[in-house]
């Protein structure tokens, strides 16, 4: 398929329709314990969550490690087969199909549109795979192409995502991470999907090469109409390319809502300590600093009430004892909380380093990148080595 037709299969799909609806999805993993390895308990990672993904947007998950960020993105691929809940993907042949519940065949019609970017796109891949052949696996997988179409399909897929089609002979222990970050977006796109996960896909990045990567994943979104759910613990990243953040404590959404307010004007007292923990352009405009004190709990152990209300500033008794919904408060442009006091509390949002203070990645466009992330990239030699 040529980049043309790629961009217009997508034409009439209607931009901002809901593309994935997710409805009370739990994923627990059984604790085993005793000489008869009995499950003697769970470790409730994602525990209730719920979300929409509009088509064409970037919904950014953030929250502490544990949260259950990676869980919640795999259960939504049906990596891992989901404990309860829904996940009702809209497909553009099939309509609304639910995930979690698909047989085999419809299965093999949804996998190719859901596609993952992992921090390191090689931990899963064998080594001695050529770069061609990473990126053609899929449609080899698929039975989408062969021969010289398929040869043709994985230059333009390199060129696509600003590496040169000679590239595809070589094998990733030769590129830089950010090369190779670019060769895992190739494959993921290769079979031309509406959804990409991308779980901490520019996390391990030196900042200027991460910059590049998100341009690319940017450009790509305008000229692929994908829609990326975007999971980080870096807020400042998530400012710049989200358009909507779900915030997610111990295996829970507590507040989802557009960047911009979320950011400016929080209302779960949880979002707001994240926000006081980033760094500030202005010493002068910091605002206080909401310390996050103690652990997160034990999401095999989780509080009663509100989960946190064992590090919450605000907490009163009815916190500790009932659970709150997730549910949209007045006047809050959509916005949705899960907190008993979100419409009582006035928190204090985050002064975050505008989009200008992300290094300028203007240069990392998909005709020169590669050589850009050669030349900032840690990893130097080595990606020299492969660009020559
Ligand atoms: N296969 C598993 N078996 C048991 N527990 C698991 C499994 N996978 C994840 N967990 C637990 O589930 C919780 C959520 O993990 P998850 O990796 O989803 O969090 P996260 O927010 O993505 O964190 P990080 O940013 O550190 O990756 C953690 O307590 C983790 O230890």
């Amino acid at each position: 398929m040529t980049d043309t037709a790629t961009e217009a299969k997508h034409v009439d799909s209607e931009i901002g329709a809901p593309l994935l609806e997710v409805t009370g999805l739990k994923q627990h993993f059984p604790i085993k314990g005793g000489v008869l390895r009995r499950t003697v308990g769970a470790v409730k990672a994602v525990d209730g969550v719920d979300l929409t993904v509009k088509r064409g947007e970037t919904l950014a998950i953030v929250g502490e490690s544990g949260c259950g960020k990676s869980t919640t993105g795999r259960a939504i691929l049906r990596l891992l087969q989901p404990t309860d809940g829904e996940v009702v993907f809209h497909h553009p042949e099939l309509g609304a199909v639910n995930v979690e519940s698909a047989d085999n065949k419809t299965m093999e019609q949804i996998r190719p549109r859901m596609q993952i970017i992992f921090q390191d796109p090689f931990a899963s891949l064998d080594a001695r795979m050529t770069v061609g052949r990473v990126i053609a696996e899929p449609l080899v997988i698929n039975k989408v192409l062969k021969g010289q179409a398929l040869r043709d399909r994985v230059a333009e897929l390199l060129t696509m995502v600003g590496l040169r089609p000679e590239h595809a002979s070589r094998y990733p222990h030769a590129f830089s991470g950010g090369q190779r970050q670019r060769i895992g977006i190739a494959r993921a796109i290769a079979l031309d999907p509406d959804l990409i996960i991308c779980d901490e896909a520019v996390s391990a990045l030196d900042v200027s090469v991460q910059a590049q990567v998100i341009n690319l994943l940017e450009d790509l979104q305008d000229r692929l109409h994908l829609t990326y759910v975007f999971i980080s613990h870096d807020l400042s990243v998530v400012e710049h390319i989200s358009d909507r953040v779900a915030v997610m404590y111990v295996g829970r959404v507590v507040e989802i809502g557009n960047t911009e307010d979320l950011f400016y004007n929080p209302k779960h007292p949880y979002t707001e300590a994240l926000l006081s923990a980033l760094p500030q352009p202005d010493p002068r405009s910091r605002t206080e600093i909401v310390p996050l004190t103690g652990d997160v709990p034990s999401p095999a152990n989780p509080p009663s009430g509100c989960y946190f209300h064992t590090r919450c500033p605000y907490a009163k008794d009815i916190c500790s004892t009932d659970t709150p919904p997730l549910q949209e408060i007045a006047g809050g442009n959509g916005r949705k909380v899960a907190c008993h006091f979100a419409e009582e509390l006035q928190l204090n949002g985050a002064v975050v380093p505008s989009p200008e203070a992300v290094p300028d990645a203007s240069s990392g466009t998909a005709e020169n990148a590669s050589d850009n992330d050669t030349d900032n990239d840690t990893d130097t030699d080595t990606s020299k080595a492969a660009a020559r």
